[in-house]
Order: C-alpha cells, then structure tokens, then sequence
C-alpha cells in the first residue's frame, strides 16, 4: 500500500532538523558569547503576547516562516496552524484537510533565558487524526517521530513509556503556564499540591510541553498534564506518547474524556491508572478553547 504521508513526513523531519539549527545557533549563542549577544541586540529583543509572561522573539516568527514556507513549495495545497500566525491574526480552525500544527519554538521563555530544552514541533493531521508528530529537541539534539500506527522513536530508536503502574513510584511533569491570573494561579498550585501529595516521587518540568511528552514517551516520567497549553504545543507530542505505548485524556469527569486537541487541557500518562488517578486530583478549569473565535 502507499505509503501517502510518508513524503510530508520526511519534509517535517527535515524542516526541523533546520529549524532548531536556527534557534539553536542563537540560544547557543546566548550561553557563550558576551559580544555576539550584544551584536545580535535586535534578534534579542522579546515581544510579548497574551501576557507580560508570554513570550515571543523574532526567532520564533523568523522559524515559523522557513517551516511554512518550505511546506508550502512542496505541498501548497495544504492548510496550518502555527503559533505566530494565529498570534498574528490567522484563524486557529481544525478542519479535514491535511493541516501542519506548527510550534517553531516550544519553551520561548527557555530560549530566551538560555534554559537548555528548546523543542521545534510539528503535528500533521488529516480528517482531525494526527498522522505523525515530529519534536526535534534542539538543544539535545534528539529528534523524537511517530506515525500513526507505527511507533515512536528517538533517532530512529523505538520509544516504549514505563511500565510504573504505582503512582507513587512515580515522577509527574507539569508546568505552571503563561497566565498570572491570581485565580487561575491557585487552581495549578492546588491541583499541584494534590498531585504532590499523593505523594508521588517527584514532579518536574522541562518548560516545554513538547519536551515533557517526549519525557513521557520515553519512559523518563509516568505522566504530563498541564491546563491552558494550546494546539500547537501537543500536536506532535500527543502522538508520540499514544506510538510509545501512553494514554491520553482531557480532565473531565472520573475518566477524563477523550483527547480534544482544542480543549486546551492534557493528560498523558503511560497508563490509564495513572492518568485517570491525575484526573481526580486537579481541579479541572477551562480557559477559553482554541478554536473559539473571540479568545483573543
Ligand atoms: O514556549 P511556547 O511555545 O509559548 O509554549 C509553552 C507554553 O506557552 C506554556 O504555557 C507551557 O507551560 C509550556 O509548557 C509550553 O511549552
Ligand atoms: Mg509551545
Ligand atoms: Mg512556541
């Protein structure tokens, strides 16, 4: 049988893999050399979006242009949804049509603090089903793929998540997002301190979502959840994690609910026990869906 997103998928692998030598050469760049960081005062200088928290650089609009772009040449029929461009205006609609989920750099915030996990992600879906995910952590350089159907890998070795069912043996990642609404701000300090309490092992965060998922597929962690992510963060990373074995759910009711790309809420865990045990404990709140229209 043909293989038809295969192409498309060798093109995101690619497109990453330049990407994140964009981004990474500058965030390099920042850890090592004074004068450099100086000359490069204007590719520095950082923008903000739906908060003073929320991050953006020239880097990221520079990197979702070179992926869009690059995509468009070869499939120019083909429909996205990138970061920078909804923030730009572009409507944030998930139709039938084979659409690119673009995040050109997933943990701005790191990238701009010179904290080492930096992720180029990109998510291809067809009739609304994510046929492959690619996560090139830029900084590791670790590429982190999956088809539908066909497993995941890291660098083209298969990812498998762990087999840990106690929660309690457990290290959980979570992050505590981009808003400071002092009311949202406790329900995450709640649901944490629950979470905490179990008690678990530990809890961490790489400060990308795309990475905290790729720690998931890998075995590394049992579980990610976060709420007030968006589309573009979880995309490739929910595939991944579904290719090496993990669950995924939103955090409604006992069970969670399916997975809704645009409901900005996660749970991906390495097996039902486990995120259905994050489900119960964190106060499940929902910001404004991406695919609504007045959001922003
Ligand atoms: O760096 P971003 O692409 O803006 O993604 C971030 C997101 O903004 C933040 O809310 C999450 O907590 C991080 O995990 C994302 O990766
Ligand atoms: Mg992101
Ligand atoms: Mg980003």
């Amino acid at each position: 049988m043909v293989d038809v997103w295969q192409t498309a998928m060798d093109h995101a692998v690619g497109a990453a893999r330049r990407a994140g030598q964009v981004c990474c050469s500058g965030a390099l760049i920042r850890c090592v050399d004074q004068v450099v960081r100086e000359a490069l005062q204007d590719d520095r200088k950082v923008m903000t979006k739906s908060s003073s928290v929320d991050l953006v650089t020239q880097t990221d609009q520079k990197v979702e242009q070179l992926i869009i772009q690059s995509v468009k040449e070869k499939f120019p029929t083909h429909r996205f949804i990138g970061e920078e461009s909804v923030a730009a205006g572009e409507s944030c609609v998930l139709t039938d049509a084979p659409t690119w989920i673009i995040d050109p750099i997933d943990g701005t915030t790191n990238f701009v603090h010179a904290f080492p996990f930096v992720a180029v992600s990109i998510g291809f879906s067809v009739n609304k089903q994510v046929e492959f995910g690619v996560v090139f952590s830029c900084l590791e350089d670790k590429m982190f793929t999956a088809r539908r159907g066909k497993g995941a890998f890291c660098d083209g070795e298969p990812l498998q998540v762990s087999d840990q069912e106690d929660i309690k043996q457990s290290i959980i990642a979570t992050e505590f997002g981009s808003s400071r609404d002092p009311e949202a701000v406790d329900r995450i300090f709640s649901s944490l301190r629950n979470v905490l309490c179990i008690p678990v092992h530990g809890v961490r965060g790489a400060g990308t979502a795309a990475i905290n998922m790729c720690l998931v597929a890998s075995g590394c962690v049992e579980a990610y959840y976060e709420i007030g992510i968006h589309v573009w963060d979880i995309a490739a990373g929910s595939l991944i994690v579904s290719e090496a074995g993990g669950v995924l759910m939103d955090v409604d009711g006992k069970d969670g609910g399916p997975l809704d790309l645009m409901s900005r809420r996660i749970v991906a865990a390495n097996s039902r026990t486990i995120a259905e045990r994050i489900v119960r404990e964190i106060d499940a709140f929902g910001p404004p869906r991406d695919d609504e229209p007045l959001r922003r």
